[in-house]
């Protein structure tokens, strides 16, 4: 057996050998039942559903449903173990070693992946007269939703028409009709970019949409990296080894030779068709909420035995929307910050703001050496990060000094609720991209695409100065060292 950050299905006995799997063996309904149980799941970062037993598998056991993938073990001391298996980090690993692991790639030479003659994800082929995508168990994942979100936790497979540079990414797709998908292609995102290019040429768009890949693929997939970087090598070296890749059946794109099944085909740059609404990312469908969306065709679909298809039935805290979009943007927006010379020790995207903000723990020494003003820091900040792709997502900003964890909100709401005075410690941005999807921008009282962001300065004046001029009125900063020392030594015999 592969490694878990190396092969899905090795992933998911990984999640079995830590008791992380709950596998259901009674038949399922993938119309809204399956759905319902991994927002149980996810509202109480339960164990990770495996369906061995849908109502529309075919002959081939095509497919079972693994639900929330990616989201939080309820053991404190494995809180974030599900991601640290796509990586393979430690389940103790903290969400600081999980998103260091993300960029340690940016430092080394990428490593192109390996192209093999076949794999497992050739055991089946199946032609279009062979499969009905609303008669295979395509889940239906909120009861207002447009469509059968077959597509929530797979990767997109798409290729600059140069074939310079091809783009893994996450983009949800829904069942159109037996052998089409319609799916989100919203710029700034990647897979936007690269089908305008196809536009132009008046060319459909070649794809392919694998599902179960490596664990550590679908991670790159989920992070905002340089435009032009393909995702592969990059996560090569990010493990250290070439990922194993072959050739689609109907196209010249490759997929992880593993996948658990793939959809091959061409995305359309003139049809388009009604996708939405969706249960989003920052918890509500919106009734009507649907958009015109490019058809994908799906040409061939090809699969292992008994595949396993992942699932993030996303929505309110916490599912993979939220431990993997706002956290890897923040790892993005962190080494922008910092490759650009700016003193940020940290960055954070904290779940409590449904994935909208980002904290950066500011380094103060290197603040005061820069003898600058809140103003222009702040300023520097925010044009760097709003005016570019990864902070596409993020509406706030916030600074905060370096006593304050940026992993843990309790420090950083804080920091925002004591240090920042509001509207005159906050520089706003209307000129920039905003983000629609959160509900005050698509359905509030501004434009929808533009602005509604802010950069929060939780940094007092001094901090800028002379430096820290307070001591927290708390255990750790209040009682001197041996004191607190004594008072923790003798903690049991007090009678606690
Ligand atoms: C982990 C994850 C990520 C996404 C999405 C999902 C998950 C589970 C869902 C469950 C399918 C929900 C959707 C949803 F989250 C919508 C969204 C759209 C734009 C940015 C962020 C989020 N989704 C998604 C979507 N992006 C769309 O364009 N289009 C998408 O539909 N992303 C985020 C996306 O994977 C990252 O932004 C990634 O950086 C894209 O790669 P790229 O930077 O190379 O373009
Ligand atoms: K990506």
């Amino acid at each position: 057996m592969a490694l878990a950050h190396m092969e899905f299905r090795a992933f998911v006995q990984a999640l079995k050998d830590d008791g992380d799997l709950v596998e259901i063996n009674e038949e399922c309904d993938p119309n809204l039942e399956v759905s319902a149980i991994i927002r149980k799941v996810v509202e109480h970062d339960e164990r990770a559903p495996l369906f061995n037993n849908l109502k529309g598998q075919n002959e081939n056991g095509l497919w079972r449903i693994l639900g929330a993938p990616n989201s939080l073990r309820s053991d404190q001391r494995h809180r974030y173990g599900r991601l640290a298996r796509h990586l393979n980090l430690p389940p103790t690993s903290s969400m600081k070693e999980i998103l260091d692991k993300m960029v340690s790639a940016k430092t080394v030479a990428p490593i192109p992946p390996k192209i093999v003659e076949t794999g497992p994800c050739k055991e089946f082929c199946l032609t279009p007269d062979q499969f009905d995508l609303n008669q295979l168990p395509s889940p239906t994942l909120h009861q207002a939703d447009g469509g059968k979100y077959v597509q929530t936790y797979g990767m997109f497979i798409v290729r600059s028409p140069d074939g310079k540079w091809t783009n893994w990414s996450i983009a949800r797709a829904m069942v159109h009709d037996k052998n089409h998908l319609v799916g989100l292609v919203m710029p700034p995102q990647h897979i936007a970019v690269i089908h305008r290019m196809w536009k132009e040429q008046g060319r459909d768009m070649p794809y392919a949409l694998a599902f179960g890949v490596p664990p550590a693929a679908i991670m790159a997939a989920s992070m905002p990296l340089p435009d032009g970087l393909t995702e592969a090598e990059y996560i090569g070296s990010m493990v250290h080894s070439p990922l194993e890749l072959v050739k689609c059946e109907t196209n010249d794109l490759f997929v992880p030779s593993t996948s658990e099944i793939v959809f091959e085909g061409t995305c359309s740059v003139t049809e388009t068709a009604s996708e939405g609404p969706f249960g989003e990312m920052h918890g509500y469908v919106f009734r009507g909420d649907s958009h015109s969306m490019p058809v994908y065709t799906v040409n061939m679909i090809t699969h292992r035995k008994d595949p396993i298809m992942p699932v993030s039935a996303c929505g309110r805290l916490t599912d993979e929307t939220h431990t993997m979009i706002g956290p890897l943007a923040a790892a993005e927006i962190g080494y922008i910050l910092k490759s650009n010379g700016l003193p940020i020790n940290e960055a954070f995207s904290p779940f409590e703001s449904q994935v909208t903000w980002v904290a950066l723990q500011v380094d103060t020494d290197k603040l005061r050496a820069m003898k600058t003003t809140a103003e222009a820091f702040c300023r520097q900040v925010g044009d760097l990060i709003f005016r570019g792709k990864p902070g596409s997502t993020i509406h706030r900003l916030l600074l905060v000094g370096d006593d304050i964890d940026v992993y843990d909100f309790k420090e950083v709401i804080w920091a925002f609720t004591t240090r920042c005075r509001p509207v005159m410690d906050e520089y706003s941005y209307e000129d920039v991209p905003g983000f629609p999807l959160i509900p005050y921008m698509g359905h509030g009282n501004g434009p929808a695409n533009k602005g509604g962001k802010l950069v929060c300065d939780c940094l007092l004046p001094v901090e800028y100065t002379t430096g820290k001029n307070w001591e927290a009125a708390d255990f750790k900063g209040s009682f001197p060292p041996e004191l607190q020392q004594k008072v923790l030594d003798r903690w049991q015999s007090y009678g606690f």
